[in-house]
Parts: C-alpha cells; sequence; structure tokens
C-alpha cells in the first residue's frame, strides 16, 4: 500500500532518497526552504549520479511543514542544530499518526525528537549515501551505497514498519527493516565517526587516509573508542566491529569523504559536537578514555559555525 511520505529537508539525504520514491511514483511531499525551495519551485529537483538522472516535478515541494497537510510518514533529513526546530513544527502530523523517522547521523536524535513529540510516533531510521546539494535545486549521488535501514526501537516487526521499507522496492535504494535499530544506528555511528573524523581533520578523501599509515591508525582508534563508547552504553557491538568497519573503508570509493568534510571545504556549520564531539563528550560521562576524538574534536572547533574569521 502507497504510504503518504514527508520529507522535511530536501538536501544530499532527504532530497535524493524522498526524490528517488517520488520519481518512482511514490506519494512524496519534500519540505525545503530558501534558494533550493525557489530553484526546485522554478525547475523541480535534479537527481544526478551513478544510479541515473531524475527530476521530480515542482509539485512535490512544499515551503513549510504546515502545509504538508496529512502524512503517514515523515523523514527527518535536516542537520543534526536543526532537529528540535524542526520536532517542535512536526507535532500536530505526529499526534494524528504520523511516524517520525530521522535519517540523520549520530545517536542521540531519538531523545532530541522525544522531547518534542509522543513517543510511540517515533521509529529508528539508518541511511547509507553520499549526496550534496551541488547547487540549489540539484542533487547529486556520488556513487557507492544507497541503502535505507528503518527499526521500531521494541524491535517488533510492526505493519508500519514494514511497509514503510516496502516503499522503496524499484524505486532504486534498498531499503529493509531490522529488530535491533539501536545498534543499526551505533554501527553506522562507528563508521561515520571514524570517516568524518579523519577525512576532515585530513582534509583529504578515504583513498589518501587509508593509504597512509599514521591517518589509518588515526581512523582505526577512533572508531575503537567509539565502539568502546556505545559497549559502555550497553548497545551490543562486536568488540571487533572497528576492524571489521576498516576492512570496509578499504572497500570504498578512493575519492569518497564524509558529508562533514564536505562541509568544512565549503565553509559550511560542522556537526562535529555530534560525532566525535558526542563520543567524547558520552566517554567522559561512562569513564571511557576517548583521546582521539577529543583531540580530533578540539582541531576541528575553529570550524565548528563554519569557516573562522582571519585572525585579527
Ligand atoms: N549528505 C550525506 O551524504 C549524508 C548525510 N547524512 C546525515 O543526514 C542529515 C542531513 O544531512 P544532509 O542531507 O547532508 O544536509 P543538507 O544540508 O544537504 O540538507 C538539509 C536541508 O534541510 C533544509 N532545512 C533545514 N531545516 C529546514 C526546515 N525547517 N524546513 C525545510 N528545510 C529545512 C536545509 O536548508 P538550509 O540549507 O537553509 O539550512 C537543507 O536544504 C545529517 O544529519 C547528515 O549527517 C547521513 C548520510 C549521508
Ligand atoms: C559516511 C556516509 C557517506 C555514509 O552514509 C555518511 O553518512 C556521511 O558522510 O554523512
Amino acid at each position: 500500500m502507497d504510504m503518504r511520505v514527508a520529507v522535511v529537508g530536501a538536501g544530499g539525504v532527504g532530497g535524493y532518497f524522498g526524490g528517488r520514491l517520488a520519481a518512482a511514483g511514490g506519494d512524496v511531499m519534500l519540505v525545503a526552504r530558501g534558494r533550493h525551495l525557489e530553484a526546485i519551485r522554478a525547475n523541480g529537483l535534479s537527481i544526478r549520479g551513478a544510479a541515473g538522472d531524475v527530476t521530480v516535478p515542482p509539485g512535490a515541494v512544499v515551503p513549510s511543514v504546515d502545509a504538508v497537510g496529512r502524512a503517514d510518514v515523515v523523514l527527518v533529513a535536516v542537520k543534526l542544530w536543526d532537529t528540535e526546530d524542526v520536532a517542535r513544527q512536526l507535532r500536530p502530523l505526529a499526534e494524528s499518526g504520523a511516524a517520525v523517522v530521522s535519517l540523520q547521523n549520530g545517536v542521540e536524535t531519538r531523545e532530541a525528537l522525544r522531547r518534542h513529540l509522543p513517543e510511540e510516533s517515533l521509529l529508528g531510521g539508518v541511511c547509507y549515501v553520499s549526496a550534496v546539494i551541488e547547487q540549489p535545486g540539484v542533487v547529486v549521488h556520488r556513487g557507492g551505497f544507497q541503502k535505507l535501514v528503518f527499526g521500531e526501537y521494541d524491535g517488533r516487526r510492526s505493519e508500519r514498519v514494514v511497509e514503510l521499507a516496502a516503499q522503496w522496492a524499484g524505486a532504486g535504494p534498498e531499503a529493509e527493516v531490522s529488530t535491533d535499530i539501536t545498534r543499526m544506528i551505533w554501527e553506522k555511528f562507528v563508521f561515520l565517526v571514524g570517516l568524518s573524523a579523519a577525512t576532515t581533520a585530513v582534509r583529504q578523501p578515504i583513498g589518501v587516509v587509508r593509504g597512509d599509515a599514521g591517518s589509518r591508525a588515526l581512523l582505526l582508534d577512533v572508531m575503537r573508542e567509539t565502539v568502546a563508547v556505545g559497549r559502555a552504553r550497553g548497545v551490543a557491538l562486536d568488540p571487533s566491529f572497528a576492524d571489521e568497519r576498516l576492512a570496509f573503508c578499504d572497500t570504498l570509493p578512493p575519492d569518497m569523504a564524509a558529508s562533514m568534510h564536505h562541509d568544512l571545504t565549503h565553509g559550511n556549520r560542522l556537526e562535529l559536537p555530534w560525532l566525535s564531539g558526542a563520543v567524547a563528550r558520552l566517554g567522559a560521562e561512562l569513564g571511557v578514555p576517548t583521546p582521539r576524538n577529543s583531540t580530533v574534536a578540539d582541531i576541528l572547533s575553529p570550524y565548528v559555525q563554519g569557516a573562522p574569521a582571519t585572525a585579527g
């Protein structure tokens, strides 16, 4: 059965997964703003990349959550600093029965969303893709994976979660249900914190990072610390998971980098406080040493709000 899917934030993640679903005939409403919204209104949302180019017509975009009207599911795909603002706007939709799923990175979105939304509206989500807004109205998929994972936090294979994953059948991205979504979110977090810390601190893509003994050790240590913090929080991560992820990093396209690397090189704000910064903060709370993540967080700290002003 077709679900009506609203996507808040039509950027790299929301534009890509929402746009692919819309292009395959799904009932999708994208919420966008600013110059991106204007460009989509003028020419539609153009999605380009290895999986083929498509254009989503302007009728699939609205300027605010209020304009969505009705939704069975809302995908949250804004940067992490915008989460609580969006959560406040989503309350009426969630109270009228919409499920709310974050596709964002980080391990603290459930807490952020539940401050404003009914607990029973929340589903867990994870996505794997490398996609960016190349210019207003244009999202580019930079190749490699395109995968979604959804799950009820209590592990049930509910009707809504099974139906949600089924929406992408034939649309391009792989979509599956997990009965252990918290572990899936942490597994993604281990990889993402490693990739974002190493590619952003080194300012090079994964091919360079993994090929140099020093930066390769940094990547592995950052992921090992993240595993240790997750395990101390009670998440059932395999103790050797970081080593397994390093092997996975060896299979990635050499020119791949994390979205945070893209943000640094474009002078944008960074999600660092929710990535290596969160590992350092949670590690301190739990008594788990995180020297590599703390150092990365300190080194990149001047860039967190965007490119720093030149010293006067
Ligand atoms: N890009 C990637 O490859 C991946 C990113 N992620 C994660 O997904 C999340 C989203 O990242 P990404 O897609 O890169 O971000 P983008 O910046 O590409 O897209 C977010 C979009 O949401 C818009 N937005 C923010 N608030 C609102 C609002 N209230 N109403 C309408 N639009 C809004 C932003 O507008 P504005 O620019 O005006 O703020 C922007 O256009 C992050 O947590 C990221 O870590 C996960 C996997 C891969
Ligand atoms: C590592 C990657 C590309 C995987 O989806 C990602 O989540 C990001 O760069 O933000």
